[in-house]
């Protein structure tokens, strides 16, 4: 497959929604970014790959970082993780908290913010070093040592996190946290502030789409069958509201984050990240979302 010739012709494409869809303002530090950027990397299981554009510049990677945060936690509680949250799409926008109420605390699933709130508890619990060790995975992962906290992004998001927060409060009351409600914010921020570039986060996903490598990186272990999992439930609820269209007009298992990251899969051949700031209105990158689609179009290599 000639990816290189694949990506220009998308590039070509994508190239008119450069300027459409806005970027996220309700984290003050991430509406200082320059929104009309797009790269994309892709990285087969074979050491080959292509890319094109804005591929050497970190973003903040948000709601991505929440695949790494449930490959902790899975390969730490294995299925008694699943006793706290749950593997259902929400249907519900990423932040929703009138979901929880109905659901007594249990959050849909580990990829809204909900869910990831609760996995940054169990970390918290599980954990001696949780911020040593989180950033120490995804160092391993990405195969860089310099990926690192963007603190700032971090504080940034807490003076305005009020719904994050209000979640954190529900939780605790349906007795779903075990930590202090503050502690537990500060690292799940600190988590969705980690910051990469597309080959970074290209580079992290693909133990996600290689068959044929053991995952394990430090402390964290995965089995073949716990990884086939975690690409099922990007494929379900990677993209909150939007996981239906997603899986409609791209087939693969991804993730997305409101830094304008998308990072997905095609089990046993590629991983491939893009970035783009200007998001839909279900917090999704417009240009990211649109590449995706052409590039499985053009390949005809998806996983249905
Ligand atoms: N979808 C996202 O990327 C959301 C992550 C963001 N840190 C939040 O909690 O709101």
């Amino acid at each position: 497959m000639d990816y290189n010739r694949i990506l220009t012709e998308i590039a070509v494409e994508v190239e008119p929604l450069r300027t459409v869809g806005q970027q996220a303002s309700y984290i003050p530090a991430l509406a200082r970014v320059n929104p009309d950027r797009f790269g994309i990397c892709l990285l087969t299981t074979d050491g080959g790959g292509a890319e094109l554009g804005d591929v050497g510049e970190r973003f903040s990677i948000q709601s991505v970082t929440k695949v790494f945060s449930l490959s902790m936690a899975l390969s730490l509680k294995g299925e008694a993780l699943w006793e706290r949250v749950g593997k259902e799409p929400s249907g519900s926008a990423f932040n929703s908290l009138i979901q929880l109420e109905l659901d007594h605390g249990i959050p849909r699933n580990p990829f809204i913010n909900a869910g990831a709130i609760v996995v940054a508890d169990v970390l918290l619990s599980e954990l001696s070093d949780p911020e040593g060790e989180y950033i120490d995975f995804i160092r391993r992962i990405s195969g860089d040592p310099t990926v690192g906290y963007d603190r700032e992004v971090a504080a940034s998001e807490r003076t305005t996190g009020y719904v994050n927060a209000a979640i954190a409060n529900m939780l605790k009351y349906y007795g779903n946290l075990q930590n202090d409600i503050e502690d537990v914010l500060r690292f799940y921020f600190l988590q969705c502030s980690v910051k990469m570039d597309c080959r970074q986060l290209a580079q992290s996903f693909l133990p996600f789409a290689d068959r044929n490598r053991e995952f394990s990186f430090g402390g964290v272990s995965l089995t073949y069958s716990q990884v086939k999992r975690i690409n099922a439930i990007m494929q379900t609820c990677g993209f909150y509201n939007d996981a239906g269209e997603y899986s409609y007009l791209v087939g693969l298992p991804g993730k997305s984050g409101v830094g304008g990251g998308i990072a997905a899969v095609y089990p046993g051949r590629y991983a491939v990240a893009t970035w783009s700031p200007r998001l839909n209105e279900k917090g999704n990158s417009v240009m990211g979302m649109k590449a995706l689609e052409l590039l499985t179009s053009y390949t005809h290599e998806s996983i249905f």
